[in-house]
């Protein structure tokens, strides 16, 4: 299998340093921003330079780890105590960065516990950031193991299932899933890569994504640097592509997938999920369980962010010259906006969740998940006999 040597993260330990490929300037632009401190990362979350749930979640701890690393060389604590005191204080800031993907708030919490035991513990302040910085290094290596798993699992539940091995797939994705919104590889962009590599993939079409055009500016990027066979569509086009093209699968990332299922994903997730119903088309989220928010009932509890007008009224692009890349006004101004960034897919409309220990699905009789919380478990305990 051959992947993408697509790098958005860059973390380097000695000296301590962590840079972001700018999501804000790609595919025109390839600027790689230095995180230095916790406003460095809470700035790069929250305007999306970085984003995607699992890419938010593993930036946020290398900033912590960066930031304490900075700290602790200028002499800035001088107990453990004063480090967990600083730690929780930015915590509690990078967690207000954006509200809806569960990997950020997971993270905030691990690292919490971490320090603090850490603490409790009477490790030495050397020991407390190493374990900080030890953490996230950890994370960007798990989340690429994780990936490549979704990806070959959603790849075989997809090719077993559809069409029984006949033909190849036609797969329709939304949003940006790849690289760049993970530590590698990705999760929905992560099954398309595995089904091509497997050699099971006809086409793949994407959506543009508006307003912030992950699909037209992020998957188009990544598609065409693998040279998968691909075409983007409108938000708008979708069913008109499911009516004329025999689409096989949706595949779609999560930002918090509740215990019943519910999935907040990237705004028109929800509206894909309705058509493909009804044509019959098998909706498969792929959600690293970094994702599940187990102690989230549905996704009525689930807040949903709202992201500035500006991006809606504006696009972002090379301007004609070819030379500047800028933004361009495409309404009136002053125009009304409402611009909520995820919606919540019923769990009803969903076919299957694919993790990284396997694929979930829905019994026949009731239409419903089991209990995530119950599948999770054994999917674990299964994936450890292994
Ligand atoms: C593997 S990324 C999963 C989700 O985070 C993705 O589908 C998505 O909705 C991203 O939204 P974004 O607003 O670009 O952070």
């Amino acid at each position: 299998m051959s992947s993408l040597p697509l790098e958005s993260i860059i973390f380097t330990s000695e000296p301590i340093s962590l840079k972001i490929l700018n999501q804000l300037l790609l595919p025109h632009e390839t600027t790689f921003t230095s995180i230095n401190t916790i406003e460095d990362g809470h700035t790069a979350i929250k305007t999306m330079q970085v984003r995607g749930a699992p890419a938010i979640g593993i930036v946020a701890a290398l900033t912590l780890a960066v930031d304490l690393a900075r700290k602790h060389k200028d002499s800035y604590f001088h107990t453990p105590d004063a480090i967990l005191s600083d730690v929780k204080k930015s915590l509690n800031f990078l967690k207000t960065a954006r509200p809806t993907a569960v990997n950020l708030f997971r993270t905030v919490d691990d690292l919490s516990v971490l320090v603090e035991e850490r603490t409790k513990q009477n490790d030495s302040m050397d020991d407390i950031i190493e374990a900080v910085v030890r953490n996230g290094k950890q994370m960007l290596v798990d989340d690429q193991k994780v990936n490549t798993a979704i990806g070959s699992y959603g790849a075989d539940y997809i090719y077993d299932s559809v069409n029984r091995h006949e033909k190849k797939l036609k797969i329709l994705t939304h949003c940006n899933t790849g690289s760049l919104a993970t530590g590698g590889y990705g999760t929905a962009l992560g099954i398309i890569r595995s089904l091509y590599f497997k050699g099971h993939l006809m086409h793949a079409y994407f959506t543009e994504t508006r307003p912030y055009n992950q699909g037209a500016r992020l998957t188009a990027y990544e598609l065409l640097s693998d040279g998968i066979p691909s075409t983007m569509i409108c938000d708008s086009m979708a069913a008109a592509l499911m009516s004329n093209t025999e689409i096989d699968a949706i595949v779609l990332g999560a930002d918090r997938v509740a215990r019943n299922g519910d999935t907040a994903n990237k705004i028109g997730t929800y509206q894909l999920a309705i058509v493909a119903k009804y044509y019959g088309i098998k909706f498969i989220v792929a959600a690293p369980t970094s994702s599940i928010d187990l102690n989230t009932v549905s996704g009525k509890e689930i807040i949903i962010e709202e992201r500035p007008s500006e991006e809606v009224v504006k696009v972002a692009g090379l301007l004609e010259d070819n030379r500047e890349y800028g933004k361009v006004l495409t309404t009136p101004r002053n125009v009304n906006v409402w611009n909520p960034s995820f919606d919540v897919t019923p769990a009803t409309l969903i076919t299957a969740i694919v993790t990284e220990y396997g694929v979930i699905t829905k019994s026949p009789d009731t239409n419903e998940f089991p209990d995530l919380a119950e599948v999770l478990v054994k999917m674990k305990a299964n994936k450890q006999q292994e």
